[in-house]
């Protein structure tokens, strides 16, 4: 059986959707040093990053000799007056081009930024887990598996939250084991209940007395961030073996993606993010089960 494929992401150095983040390092140091720390695949990272027009997005990552993965793409599902599918049909001719075959998508809540969110009511949960099957099923037609990414301050966070999803839609997740753990659900519990539905990982890992305080609303969840939440994969408080040997042991096969949520706050002085991108990169291979 083929191993789980290693992943980056540019959000690891700093590069995100949300308009003033903070400094954003340019796409030719990212990818330079993706592949200089042994990664050989990513994700697309945010709009703008890479070229938009299919064949250019392609080409860039060939450049740099990377595989392209997929990628977060967060998707207004619960608003009667905006129908999701169009937007998601576009962005799959750069899928088609560039060979990626993950699409991985966050529940927009709308709102700007991840801080706050507006509760759901029955009939926007209805739209909502229909609207995932249906880019679910449009998105298999052109060969690619789209996958529901719970995510803190979007409209799938919460134990509950993901419950519903599992329960109320046939979409695949994306076990993001940051954002679960913050939201509240154990993600090794989760790999161990619902291994079928996994598809894709992003593998963060999380100081927890950051997370309690966002959990308790002390501290908004970018503020946390910034205050480095996220950490090194093997620095923090994430049991990665009960996930990795969770998934291992019902035969995952799928992509792990390297994520630690960083804001710089102006150009990085020293080596920067890679630094740490490059300690999760060792940490994750000496704890894969499949070596
Ligand atoms: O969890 C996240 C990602 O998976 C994603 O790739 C990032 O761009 C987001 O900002 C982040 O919060």
């Amino acid at each position: 059986m083929p191993a789980p494929r290693i992943a980056g992401a540019p959000i690891s150095w700093g590069v995100c959707e949300v308009p003033g983040w903070g400094f954003q390092l340019d796409p030719d140091r990212v990818l330079t040093e993706m592949r200089e720390v042994g990664l050989v695949a990513t994700e697309f990272g945010p709009e703008g990053f890479l070229p938009d027009a299919p064949d250019a997005k392609a080409a860039t990552l060939q450049r740099y000799g990377l595989h392209a993965v997929g990628g977060f793409t967060p998707t207004l599902l619960h608003v009667p007056e905006h129908d999701p599918l169009a937007g998601v049909d576009e962005l799959l001719a750069g899928y088609d081009a560039a060979g990626a075959g993950t699409l991985v998508l966050s529940a927009d809540s709308g709102g700007t930024g991840y801080d706050s969110r507006p509760e759901l009511d029955e009939g926007g949960w209805k739209l909502l887990l229909s609207n995932l099957d249906r880019i679910a099923d449009h998105a298999a037609t052109r060969g690619v598996t789209a996958v529901l990414h719970p995510h803190v301050g979007t409209m799938v966070e919460t134990g509950d939250d993901v419950r519903r999803v599992l329960e109320g839609a046939r979409i695949q997740l994306c076990l993001d084991t940051g954002h679960l753990l913050i939201g509240g659900t154990d993600p090794a519990e989760l790999a161990r209940q619902a291994p079928e539905r996994i598809s894709h990982t992003h593998l963060k890992d999380v100081d927890l007395g950051l997370a309690r305080q966002v959990q308790d609303g002390r501290r908004s969840y970018t503020e946390a961030v910034g205050l480095g939440m996220y950490r090194p994969l093997g620095e923090g408080d994430l049991d990665l073996d009960g996930v990795l040997s969770r998934l291992d042991a019902y035969g995952y096969t799928g992509w792990h993606v390297l994520e630690q949520d960083t804001i710089l706050h102006g150009p990085p002085s020293g080596a920067g993010p890679v630094e740490d991108v490059s300690t999760s990169v060792q940490n994750l291979r000496a704890a894969l089960p499949t070596g």
